[in-house]
């Protein structure tokens, strides 16, 4: 894999190949960007329980995107991650290369921009991304780099923590819906889906013509990601426009997934976001990802659909979910809009 890294760091390229030109209707047109406006910012240390739920719900319904604050998982252990992350990315190339081969557990993918048509080429993403596995165990550390040396350890430790975060999100939000606080947890199943990205977005010299992410949605229930400070580069699509995303120091951004948005029903949402480039910086964002067991049967929670509210999605499993995802490889993913029923 010929990569971005490669390029744009250890050849510190002052003007962007073809290849990472976006085509004009991807362009992230940063002056329309709304820097003004905020996804809300959530302290999650309030003493009042029923505000708390009734904060997040709200977030849920209205954004699908938040920022926690004062989540529990330690400082420390926060930044000891994201040197780990910077740290494998300033390996040299060689040495990630052995993370190439897509079809293993650990690897990094080079994203693209997939083109419309047949014969124009597929754009590449000015971003390289290090997928793995994750679980609250830490079974999976013997998976990860062993360069630099600390990656393993600190991930396993993470990862605890980031799933007990999961969990009272879990909690939080199923209570916001009416229903029971481990009801979400128990849906989703025994040996949940638990995939994490650790995304690298060397610095850009033109930001305007490039992408670092396109615009997606997760394909999980709910995604906990830790991002560089100081820089705003993960916007999200709200009323039809983009809203930057401040990083808020010590924050983690929350965001719903597609399986939330199906098992609510469609009353929470699972929104459209992307990632820009920086000119000057680079940055890290570190996603970890819960979703279903692949076998358990996933659609709108019977206790929140009736005559008034029918369902609104067909039910399906994890692994369905994911087929129709590689089914749709070369399109913009509409990956839950294959098992809807009805608009709303
Ligand atoms: O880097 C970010 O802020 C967002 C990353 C993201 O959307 C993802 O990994 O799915
Ligand atoms: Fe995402």
């Amino acid at each position: 894999m010929e990569s971005v890294f490669h390029r744009a760091v250890d050849n510190n390229p002052m003007s962007i190949s073809e290849k990472f030109i976006v085509p004009e209707e991807h362009k992230a047109n940063l002056s329309q960007v709304s820097t003004q406006a905020s996804i809300p910012i959530i302290d999650l240390s309030i003493i009042d329980h029923n505000l708390l739920v009734h904060k997040i719900t709200q977030a849920c319904e209205e954004y699908g995107f938040f920022q926690i604050t004062n989540h529990g998982v330690p400082k420390d252990l926060c930044k000891k991650t994201m040197t780990a992350v910077a740290d494998f990315y300033s390996l040299p190339s060689q040495e990630r290369s052995q993370f190439t081969d897509t079809t293993k557990p650990v690897k990094i993918i080079g994203y693209l921009l997939n083109s419309k048509d047949q014969e124009s080429p597929n754009i590449a993403l000015w971003s390289e991304s290090l997928n793995h596995p994750w679980d609250p165990a830490g079974d999976f550390a013997s998976l990860l780099p062993q360069n630099p040396p600390q990656y393993r350890e600190t991930f396993a430790e993470y990862a605890k923590e980031v799933n007990e975060l999961m969990k009272r999100l879990f909690g939080l939000i199923s209570e916001g819906l009416g229903l029971e606080k481990d009801y979400l947890v128990n849906k989703l199943g025994e040996n949940p889906w638990l995939t994490a990205l650790a995304n690298f977005f060397p610095p850009c010299p033109n930001p305007e013509l490039t992408l670092g992410m396109s615009t997606h949605t997760d394909l999980s229930a709910l995604t906990v990601l830790m991002q560089s400070e100081e820089i705003s580069c993960l916007q999200v699509l709200k009323d039809d426009k983009w809203i930057a995303v401040h990083p808020v120091p010590n924050a983690f951004v929350i965001n719903l997934g597609d399986q939330l948005e199906v098992m609510s029903n469609g009353r929470l949402k699972s929104v459209h976001h992307r990632v820009v480039n920086n000119k000057m910086q680079q940055r890290i964002s570190v996603a970890f990802f819960y979703g279903p067991n692949m076998e358990t049967v996933i659609g709108p929670i019977e206790e929140l659909t009736n005559e008034e509210h029918p369902p609104l999605y067909r039910t399906y499993t994890c692994t369905e979910f994911m087929e129709e995802y590689k089914r749709q490889a070369g399109k913009r993913p509409m990956v839950k809009e294959a098992f809807q029923l009805r608009s709303k």
